[in-house]
């Protein structure tokens, strides 16, 4: 039995690993591989010069406020007169807010018209800085940080995913880097145009001075944002691989949890998401400690270490525009060589650390720390246009989102807490090398670990464009004949292991299926998938030709997919009538349609009618079954799935439940029923899909399947095996 096991994990990972491997399309198909090359100007010009130009402006606005508060941080604390701990925290609780917007932010971009997003943003950014200014004590001081915070998570999430859509694909790392470099030059001004503006005004309240100054042209920019055109979702990525664009007129709304869930499965997100997380752990602490361990060990002025700050920020807008046409033009011919590029700008930095904290003399040490931040910095610059690449167009602002939160959250807090602890019990170099090196070189190493998963991803994405063009080809010839539910390429695991393969299958309206197969073949699995209980790794759902692979259960539920689960699906301590107002508890603003719900339920099972007060407890396992049917049909289902029906009931309860099923099926609900017992499967389905190991072995009439004996067999064999 051992080795039976051992062979059936061995095939089953055989498959899986298949499966990861099949869908491989060559380069030149892949989305922005080949083709003609673009120049930054011509990517420009289709897209509009002017989305650009606010986002740049957005961007440098951001930096030049986040300076601003560093700058005046003294004469802050000094006005509302508060320790130096006080105002630190302050200072970097902005960090935290950032981090703690980006979901809602990715959520909205994804969601609603990014221009609108965007606009909304810089409005309260600008009004949050101007109450900055403004702000009569520390607390409220605080609150508008905590504004400005939320706000500026729209950059790396709406920005981002606006970008994306905007520009097309070969020219997202110039882009994406001239938007950074812009910003990062903006941050280098800053601390002169802010002291400038702070010396002008002069007198105990000058520090509000920048606020006022810098809320005002962030709030024009804003109002211009409202303006910016949106771009169709994924419409680069469509063209490319489609030579046209899908618009989708009333796309579902996407739940942030199955958001999630599918973009962890992609492996080139996911292993940049924990590179990045680990390089933060350096790169947002190692300046900092650098500062320190200049002036305790190098005796460097406050001079010589803004210059070494300014050099490394000059080397960083030098190196941009020589690394990010690098990485388009290498992208354009093979995306795994582009990806694998961001690894290896960071990985040198791992070298350079303990040689620069071992230099003898502070010059050294201050040329020697230029490189490593440098690349580090372009290739965390670089990563957003690989996330945009592989996450599908749909997902892109929570995408970008969920690398965020890793970043910012995981790697520069982690890295701060751990670098501060090290640094405290010895110094600062220690806390650089122990947590330094290995971060720099987990980074690099998984960014080209992560190189290798390109390609497979992006097959991914076009496999999903191309279906999604089938589907609406079809859709368009056929407009009277969509399937009430479609299943379409679906895989799903339990964490690593792979349960569906490829799944694929539709429900006409009116129509029964039944689900049937072995033990642990995946048919539970799939009504899971069904009803947005989980998420698949690859594939797609469809409601009456809507795509809902995103959408949440009680979406679902909305729209009209409600699930029977197997076992008990009733609440034991309740009575029916109890049981039955708890299901209905959506419904309890409409009294009038509550009640007549509940009369069309309770003529339908005249057995639960007579004794409403009983304990849901201490009916028979078939009334109680009927109660949990009772409880689903009150939501008046479009689509009904049945999880294991007849499982443990007495041929005669079968026999009523069938028979209020047939009333059902003769009302037009479409119903897809997973049965064990294929009698049963066979007195109600019209047709019935047969699944084999997670995959689907046989589609077609019901009675067909009971004239295949491999199949029928199977089906009786795993029974009695169970
Ligand atoms: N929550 C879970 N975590 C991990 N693995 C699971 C989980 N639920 C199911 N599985 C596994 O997934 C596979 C498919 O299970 P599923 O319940 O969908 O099969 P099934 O066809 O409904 O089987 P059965 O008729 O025995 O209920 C099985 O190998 C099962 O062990």
């Amino acid at each position: 039995m051992a080795t039976g096991l051992i062979d059936a994990e061995a095939e089953r990972q055989e498959r899986q690993a298949q499966a990861r491997r099949e869908v491989l399309f060559a380069d030149e198909l892949l989305p922005g591989v080949g083709g003609e090359s673009l120049s930054l100007r011509q990517g420009l010009a289709a897209g509009g010069s002017l989305t650009f130009l606010v986002l740049v402006l957005l961007n440098a606005l951001d930096e030049l406020e986040s300076a601003a508060l560093s700058v005046l941080a003294p004469d802050i604390r000094d006005a509302f007169g508060l320790s130096d701990g006080a105002i630190v925290f302050i200072s970097a609780a902005a960090g935290a807010f950032l981090v703690l917007g980006a979901l809602p932010m990715g959520f909205l971009a994804d969601r609603f018209r990014r221009s609108r997003v965007i606009g909304w943003a810089g409005v309260v950014f600008s009004l949050m800085v101007l109450a900055s200014g403004l702000a009569a004590n520390a607390f409220l001081f605080f609150l508008a940080r905590f504004g400005v915070g939320v706000a500026k998570s729209s950059n790396n999430t709406a920005h981002s995913s606006l970008i994306a859509d905007a520009y097309p694909i070969g020219v997202r790392g110039r882009l994406s880097a001239s938007v950074y470099g812009a910003a990062r030059a903006a941050g280098a001004l800053s601390p002169l145009i802010v002291a400038g503006i702070a010396t002008w005004a002069g007198g105990e309240n000058g520090w509000r001075w920048p606020f006022f100054i810098l809320g005002l042209p962030a709030l024009l920019v804003a109002v211009v944002a409202f303006r910016l055109p949106e771009p169709p979702r994924g419409q680069h990525e469509m063209r490319s691989v489609l030579g046209e664009v899908i618009e989708d007129a009333a796309p579902a709304p996407i739940s942030v949890e199955a958001a999630f869930a599918r973009l962890m499965r992609i492996r080139t997100l996911r292993t940049a998401i924990i590179a990045f997380s680990a390089l933060g752990f350096s790169l947002f602490t190692t300046s900092v400690l650098a500062n320190l361990w200049a002036e305790d060990h190098y005796g460097m002025s406050t001079f010589q270490r803004g210059l070494a700050g300014s050099l490394g920020g000059a080397a960083f807008v030098v190196a941009l525009p020589i690394v990010a046409p690098r990485y388009d033009r290498l992208y354009h011919r093979d995306p795994e060589r582009a990806v694998r590029l961001l690894g290896l700008c960071v990985l040198p930095g791992a070298v350079l650390l303990p040689v620069q904290w071992f230099m003898p003399g502070w010059v050294g040490f201050m040329l020697l720390g230029i490189p490593g931040a440098v690349f580090a910095s372009v290739a965390f610059a670089m990563v957003g246009p690989v996330v945009q690449s592989v996450t599908p167009y749909r997902l892109r602002g929570l995408g970008m989102a969920l690398a965020a939160v890793y970043m910012f959250f995981v790697g520069a807090t982690g890295g701060a807490l751990l670098s501060g602890l090290i640094s405290n019990a010895y110094d600062p170099r220690v806390a650089v090398l122990v947590v330094g090196i290995p971060a720099t070189l987990v980074g690099g190493l998984m960014m080209i670990r992560g190189a290798s998963f390109v390609k497979n991803d992006l097959s991914l994405v076009v496999a999903d464009l191309r279906e999604e063009l089938a589907e609406r080809d079809r859709q368009r010839a056929d407009p009277e004949n969509v399937p009430v539910l479609q299943v379409n390429g679906v895989d799903f695991s339990y964490g690593n292991v792979q349960v569906l393969f490829d799944v694929a299958f539709e429900v006409r309206r009116g129509e029964t299926l039944a689900l049937l197969g072995t033990n642990g073949a995946g048919k539970s699995t799939i009504l899971k998938v069904i009803c947005g209980l989980g998420t698949p790794s690859r594939g797609v759902v469809r409601l009456n030709g809507r795509t809902i692979t995103y959408v949440s259960p009680e979406q679902r539920g909305k729209y009209g997919v409600h699930l029977l689960p197997g076992g008990k699906g009733v609440f034991p301590d309740m009575s029916i009538r109890e049981n039955l107002e708890m299901a209905a508890f959506r419904m309890r603003r409409d009294r009038a349609d509550r009640d007549r719900r509940f009369a069309y339920v309770l003529d339908l099972f005249p057995d639960l009618a007579g004794r409403q007060s009983q304990l849901a407890g201490s009916l028979s396992g078939g009334q109680q079954q009927m109660l949990a049917l009772a409880m689903v049909l009150l939501h008046d289902p479009e689509v009904l799935l049945i999880d294991e029906l007849s499982l443990g009931l007495a041929p005669a309860v079968v026999q009523d439940l069938l028979a209020i099923l047939e009333r059902l099926k003769a009302d037009g609900l479409t119903i897809v029923v997973v049965e064990q017992s294929l009698n049963i499967a066979l007195a109600i389905a019209d047709r019935a899909v047969f699944l084999e190991k997670g995959q689907v072995r046989f589609t077609g009439p019901a009675r067909e399947l009971a004239e295949r004996d491999d199949l029928a067999r199977a089906v009786f064999l795993g029974r009695e095996g169970g």
